[in-house]
């Protein structure tokens, strides 16, 4: 499949839950070869969304399509689209294995595909345990497990690396790069900000049920006016007025430190020489995905204390 075919669409999709709007005339399209990322503040309709999408949760109006058909005509939708919506839609009785053994089983699917998924996934030591004593980060393999099953094209994950450990978190960071590398869809939703940074290369992004974004990730944190340039000068004062008088907007968070938005480096460094401004620091401050987040959804940010090390 090629880079930039739509495979998964939401078109015009609306659910209401009695008097809440839990999602709202939303259409957006998802493309095959890159990770999309799915954000949005608690209750934004996210979990909704991807239950419209897979068929589980009717919409009220409007569709969600699948190579441009809707999930109910796909003929073999296991080996279309795979979803891990989380952990607990496991019998806690049953064995990592015979979970999946049993999903195969309903959808055709060889028992070599069930060992393949299990190592994958980093659970076969641990597969002839039974689910219900499984960790958070063992359930939640067992999920991904389950949605790479039928060796999909279209992968949707919610929220995969909670309850996991930084090596897991890496693991699905890899995961899910490799899934695209190899021209799948991969749409997942996460609150994890650092993480979805490292990880997606475009964002859909909703708020009360409606789209606010859909973009690049990278022109999404440039959009952010929270890129700013910090400066150190003796002359701050001096040279603030220069700025401001240039058309740059400045706020400053100490005696001789500038914050200077809408000019970069280089003008910067122009002005201040003009005016005899000594420059200690011109430093560029590039936003982050979480501020960029906040800024455009004015919410803050669950789950911080998840944030992964750097790749
Ligand atoms: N089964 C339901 N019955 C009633 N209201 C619901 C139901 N499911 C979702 N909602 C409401 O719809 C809205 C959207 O919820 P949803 O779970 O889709 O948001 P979310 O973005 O996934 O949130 P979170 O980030 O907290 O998981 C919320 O106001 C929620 O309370």
């Amino acid at each position: 499949m090629d880079v930039g075919t739509v495979t998964l669409e939401a078109k015009g999709l609306t659910k209401r839950y009695g008097k809440t709007s839990a999602v709202d005339d939303l259409s957006f399209a998802v493309e095959a070869g890159r990770v999309t990322g799915f954000l949005g503040p608690n209750g934004a309709g996210k979990s909704t969304t991807m239950r419209m999408l897979l068929g589980l949760d009717r919409p009220d109006s409007g569709s969600a399509l699948v190579h441009g058909r809707r999930l109910a005509e796909l003929r073999h939708p296991v080996r279309e689209v795979g979803a891990a919506l989380g952990p607990g839609a496991v019998h806690p009785g049953r064995t990592a294995y015979d979970h999946l053994l049993a999903l195969a089983a309903s959808n055709r699917i060889g028992r070599r595909r069930v060992t393949e998924v299990l190592d994958i996934t980093g659970l076969a030591r641990v597969a002839r345990r039974r689910a219900g004593g499984f960790s958070l980060g063992m359930s939640q393999r067992l999920s991904i497990a389950g949605a790479l099953l039928g060796d999909p094209g279209v992968l949707l994950f919610d929220e995969p690396v909670n309850g996991l450990d930084p090596e897991g978190v890496r693991w699905v960071r890899r995961l899910m790069k490799g899934l695209a590398a190899e021209d799948r869809t991969v749409f997942v939703s996460s609150h994890l900000m650092s993480e979805m940074e490292l990880t997606a290369d475009h964002v859909v992004v909703i708020g009360g049920g409606r789209l606010i974004a859909d973009t690049d990730v990278h022109e999404f944190i440039a959009s952010s006016s929270r890129s700013a340039v910090r400066v150190s000068s003796p002359q701050a004062a001096q040279l603030r007025v220069r700025l401001e008088t240039e058309g740059a907007a400045v706020t400053s968070d100490a005696q001789r430190t500038l914050l200077v938005s809408g000019m970069d480096c280089a003008q910067i460094s122009r002005i201040a020489g003009e005016c005899g401004a000594e420059l200690h620091e011109l430093t560029q401050h590039r936003s982050s995905l979480e501020e960029a987040f906040m800024e455009l959804t004015g919410h803050s940010v669950e789950y911080r204390s998840g944030s992964p090390e750097p790749a």
